[in-house]
């Protein structure tokens, strides 16, 4: 079995008297592509704001084990950027795109974290510093051929067609060399042929070893994609298992009155 690089266990979150994470323990091992799934208000992107240090859980631990260094880093508190800079990245289920910058440039914001170019060499302009930006916007390119966004490349991200922005925002987290990629309803709004789109390059993403956790509602495709399904109810986690396992759970039936996950 491959190596866990995201644990989280007994993560409990309140707000005031609304306990919306209720002990909940998760795990994603290198390479594979795992979803979060459960009815609305489950509590699923709490969980995600919990992970990438929008809000500092109540309760519990969330700890990456880094790959490279072998070294087991505690999330639980970190600042955002600091979440990123140890290696995870998320999109959000409202895109959030610097929209009067072109894609070009939304993708080198994201690479910037992976870089040393420190401001005094940017006011400056050494030779080290333009080097380096050269390397951003080399990397930035095949990012975006990447995604099937090249000729997008020098328009500015509000005029790219709405599938194209959300593979904006997948590119843009890419770009930051995570460890683990989470995506948030990443076929939200999208039309069955951006879906299709979506479905093949999250596949390819994931053939190149990267690991992905995501939240999606649309069952067809999460249980396409997934190695591992946890399923969420009212703060608690109430299954997890392989699409077939998943399927066939009665809980799971019963949390969603037995409609949609017949995908
Ligand atoms: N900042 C907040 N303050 C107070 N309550 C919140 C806050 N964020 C979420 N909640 C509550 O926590 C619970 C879980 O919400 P959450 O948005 O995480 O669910 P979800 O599974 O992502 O839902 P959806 O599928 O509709 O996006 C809900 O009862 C919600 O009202």
């Amino acid at each position: 079995m491959s190596q866990t690089i995201l644990e989280v266990s007994s993560l409990t979150m309140d707000f005031g008297g609304v306990r919306a994470l209720n002990n909940l323990d998760l795990d994603v091992r290198k390479g594979e592509i795992v979803a979060l799934i459960g009815p609305n208000g489950a509590g699923k992107t709490t969980f995600f704001n919990c992970l990438t240090g929008l809000y500092v859980p109540t309760k519990g631990d969330i700890f990456l084990h880094r790959p490279d260094t072998g070294k087991k880093i505690s999330l639980k508190g970190l600042k955002p950027n600091k979440v990123t800079e140890h290696g995870l990245a998320r999109t959000f289920q409202n895109i959030r795109l610097f929209s009067m910058m072109t894609v070009l440039e939304n993708v080198m914001i994201g690479r910037h974290c992976r870089t040393k170019a420190f401001i005094a060499g940017a006011l400056l302009r050494t030779r080290k510093t333009r080097e380096e930006e050269e390397r951003i916007i080399e990397t930035s390119h095949a990012i975006l051929e990447k995604v099937g966004l090249s000729r997008y490349e020098n328009d500015f991200a509000m005029n790219l067609p709405y599938g194209a922005q959300r593979r904006l925002e997948i590119a843009r987290a890419l770009a930051t060399e995570p460890i683990l990629l989470l995506l948030d309803e990443p076929a939200a709004g999208m039309n069955p042929q951006e879906t299709i789109e979506l479905v093949s390059l999250i596949q390819e993403i994931a053939t190149d070893g990267q690991s992905i956790l995501l939240i999606e509602h649309d069952m067809k495709l999460v249980m396409s994609l997934s190695d591992r399904i946890f399923v969420m109810d009212y703060g608690k986690k109430i299954a997890q298992g392989t699409p077939s396992e998943i399927r066939s759970n009665p809980a799971v039936i019963k949390a969603y009155l037995g409609e949609e996950i017949d995908a």
